[in-house]
Parts: C-alpha cells; structure tokens; sequence
C-alpha cells in the first residue's frame, strides 16, 4: 500500500477506516431483508458486494452510512458506530449515489465546490487548487465550466465521485457505480476506483449488480442472497466455487477465464 504524503491530503498515516458489520437484522413489515448479516472489511480494501435483486445490498449500504436504522445488531466504523451521524463527519464518510445527484443548474465547478462552501471546509484558494486538482486525478480536466448536460454519463459519473473526494473520504460508498454505462466507460470507472484507493487510502464499499466489475477491482466480494450472506470470498475464490448459488449467480454472463477488464501493473484495471 503506497502511502505517502500526497499533493493536498496528508496520506502519510493511515486514513482507511475499518468497517465492522455484527449480526444486523432488518425487517420491512413481515419481510426479512438483512439476517444475521456479519462480516468486517478491512481499512483500505476495495469491497463488493453483489448479489440479485431484492437481495439486501442497498439496505445494508444504507445501514452503513445511517440512512435506514436496523432492527438488532450493530455496524462500527473505526470502533465508533455508524448510527451516531458524529462518527461520519469524523470518518468523512461519503457515498455515490446510482443517479449521481448532480445539480444541473451547476457548473461543475460548483458542484464540486457546493459542499465544502457550505460547511466551510476550506479557504477560496485551497478549494479552487482542490476542485481542479481532483478534476485531473478524475480525467475531467477543462470540464470545470461545464454543465451535467453537456457530459456523458461516464463523466457525470466521475463528477459525482469527484464530488465526494472533496471531503476526503476515509470511506466511499459505491451505489451502482457503473450502471447505465458502455463497457468502455465502465471499466474507466473501475480504473477510477482502483486509482482512488492508491491515491487517498480510502476504504471502498461497491454496491453492484456488475460481476465482471466485481471480479476484476473487488479483493473480497460477499454474495447476498434473500438478506443473507451466501459467501464472502476473492474474485479468484468465487470463480471456483463449487456452491451452487454462486455458481448460479457468476454462470449467466461471466467467463473467469476472460474478464472484461484486467488487472494493470498499478493493480487499477483497466479494459481489456
Ligand atoms: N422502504 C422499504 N419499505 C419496504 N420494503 C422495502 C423498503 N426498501 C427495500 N424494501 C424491500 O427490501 C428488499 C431488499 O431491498 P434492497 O433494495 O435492499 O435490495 P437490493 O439487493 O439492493 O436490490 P436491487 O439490486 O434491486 O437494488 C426488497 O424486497 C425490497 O422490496
């Protein structure tokens, strides 16, 4: 893990948050949607989790960020937990949301800048070298002046993880991340997200339907199925596992033998 003293956050200590879930249940009227849900990710490591619809994955991505509570059990982040909205502002916890949440009427620029002018983060200068410096990390330099309108969906993406590295996220949250997007601009976004974990040793939480992204930028990916955990595993272990679910899940349209994209020196992926 490349530490180091980046250009406008300090990475010289660790920032990465640990994320530990302890035996969540959650009920909407008689359903069951998360059941004894229990697992820890790691500081730093990039997290799938996946599974089929109606399985769980947004309620428990919400839990994680206190947007729903939950009947029993408990998430913590760093030790502290995750339904005291203290422990996000301490943890700059952000998530990116599917649709994006871009204000159209906004510049990029000010979309960007909307939050931190808000709450005061940082002075004109910083957060003007802090907009354009995230800019380029996310390849949407000279797009600053632009409005959502004018981007693809790709780049309106990247704008809207932009957005969340403004405040130094120690944990993001992927919702979909690459839903709606050709496979090219897909797999720039899983580049993206490899890219980010090396650059602001952040701790990544993707939500995805996507099991080629899955298996080519997650270091674990759970599989949930009907509220419950099937299997948390390596892209590596996944491919062969011999479960019957999972291999029911992974068969419709993935072929291990060929991702969609491959892992670069870096460790980013990149397009096949
Ligand atoms: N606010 C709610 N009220 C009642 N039921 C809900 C609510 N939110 C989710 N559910 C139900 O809980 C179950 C799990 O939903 P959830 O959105 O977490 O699944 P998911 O795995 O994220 O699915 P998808 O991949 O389609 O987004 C579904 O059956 C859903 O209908």
């Amino acid at each position: 893990m490349g530490r180091k003293k980046h250009d406008l956050i300090d990475t010289s200590e660790r920032r990465a948050v640990g994320v530990d879930i302890q035996h969540v249940n959650k009920r909407f009227r008689e359903q069951v949607v998360l059941d004894d849900v229990h697992f820890t990710i790691n500081p730093g490591e990039i997290f799938v989790i996946m599974g089929p619809s109606g399985a769980g994955k947004s309620t428990l991505m919400r839990a994680i960020v206190n947007l729903e509570g939950v009947d029993s059990g408990d998430i913590l982040i760093n030790g502290e937990s995750a339904f005291r909205q203290q422990t996000h502002v301490r943890m700059h916890t952000a998530i990116v949301f599917q649709a994006g949440g871009l204000f159209n009427s906004m510049s990029v620029y000010d979309n960007l800048a909307f939050y931190p002018r808000e709450h005061r983060l940082y002075d004109r200068k910083t957060l003007h070298d802090k907009v354009h410096y995230t800019l380029q990390i996310l390849n949407l330099k000279g797009c600053a002046e632009k409005y959502p309108a004018e981007l693809s969906g790709g780049m309106r993406k990247r704008v809207a993880i932009a957005r969340s590295l403004l405040i130094e996220p120690r944990l993001l949250l992927y919702d979909e991340p690459t839903s709606e997007l050709d496979p090219l601009s897909a797999a720039n976004i899983a580049e993206v997200i490899g890219t980010l974990k090396e650059e602001f040793d952040v701790t990544s939480i993707v939500v995805s339907h996507d099991r080629d992204l899955a298996t080519s930028i997650g270091e674990r990916v759970a599989l949930m199925e009907k509220g419950r955990v099937v299997t948390i595993d390596t892209p590596e272990g996944l491919c062969a596992s011999t479960n019957p679910i999972v291999r029911e899940f992974l068969q419709p349209n993935i072929d291990c033998q060929k991702p969609r994209f491959r892992q670069a020196a870096s460790g980013s992926p990149v397009p096949l």
